[in-house]
């Protein structure tokens, strides 16, 4: 299984910073969509400068025009874009022919998806690469939240699949026992005193 960093930060220079720490550890840098709001396409040119063979993800989080937002984010050195699973398929498709252009991939992000199985095996058909089981920041923080059920729901849905939502040391070993592609961590790593100490832990329990 391989180890996503969610760079949620505001600033192209605090995401070199959490980058240049923390890549060593992961396999994949995504930049987070506050991020891409913030500083728009070029956070991802200055990332792809300093991290040139590092797989990167863009969380653009495309709800329309997708092969027009997908084809920015590629064209500006993106490995993979993120596209929400509740936006139409035709918007999937689009990001997907422009992942075609550039050689690059798309996941779709199962966030606010009530099917998540369902809509995972509807976006591999689309031609995703895989899909993210998400829970974001908001649902995390209401009472009752468990990874569990996203673990479920991914395991059963016989697709690629990664898993976000607040993953850490502590629930890293359960989402690869049910079979993910990939773990995404943002808060556990950048959160935390010692970033390129947080990541090489989460890495750890995964060898
Ligand atoms: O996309 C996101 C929120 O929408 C986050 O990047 C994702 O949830 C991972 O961060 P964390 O591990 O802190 O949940």
């Amino acid at each position: 299984m391989q180890l996503q960093f969610a760079i949620d930060t505001l600033s192209t220079d605090a995401a070199l910073e959490l980058a240049a720490a923390a890549a060593p550890h992961v396999d994949i840098l995504e930049l987070g969509t506050p991020l891409i709001k913030s500083e728009g396409v070029a956070a991802i040119r200055a990332l792809r400068a300093a991290h040139p063979d590092k797989t990167l993800l863009a969380d653009l989080k495309t709800a329309d025009a997708g092969e027009l937002e997908a084809d920015l984010a590629f064209g500006a050195g993106a490995d993979l874009v993120t596209v929400l699973g509740t936006a139409d398929d035709s918007t999937i498709a689009g990001a997907v022919k422009a992942a075609g252009k550039h050689g690059k991939g798309v996941v779709v992000d199962l966030i606010g998806v009530a099917d998540k199985a369902e809509r995972a095996r509807q976006a591999a058909e689309l031609g995703a690469v895989f899909s993210e089981f998400h829970a974001g920041l908001d649902e995390q923080a209401q009472d009752g939240y468990s990874l569990d059920t996203l673990l479920s729901a991914g395991s059963a849905s016989g697709t690629d699949f990664s898993v976000a939502g607040g993953v850490s040391v502590a629930t890293i070993a359960a989402v690869q026992a049910a079979g993910a592609r990939v773990a995404v961590a943002g808060g556990a790593i950048y959160g935390a005193p010692d970033v390129a100490a947080a990541a090489a832990e989460l890495k750890a329990a995964i060898a």
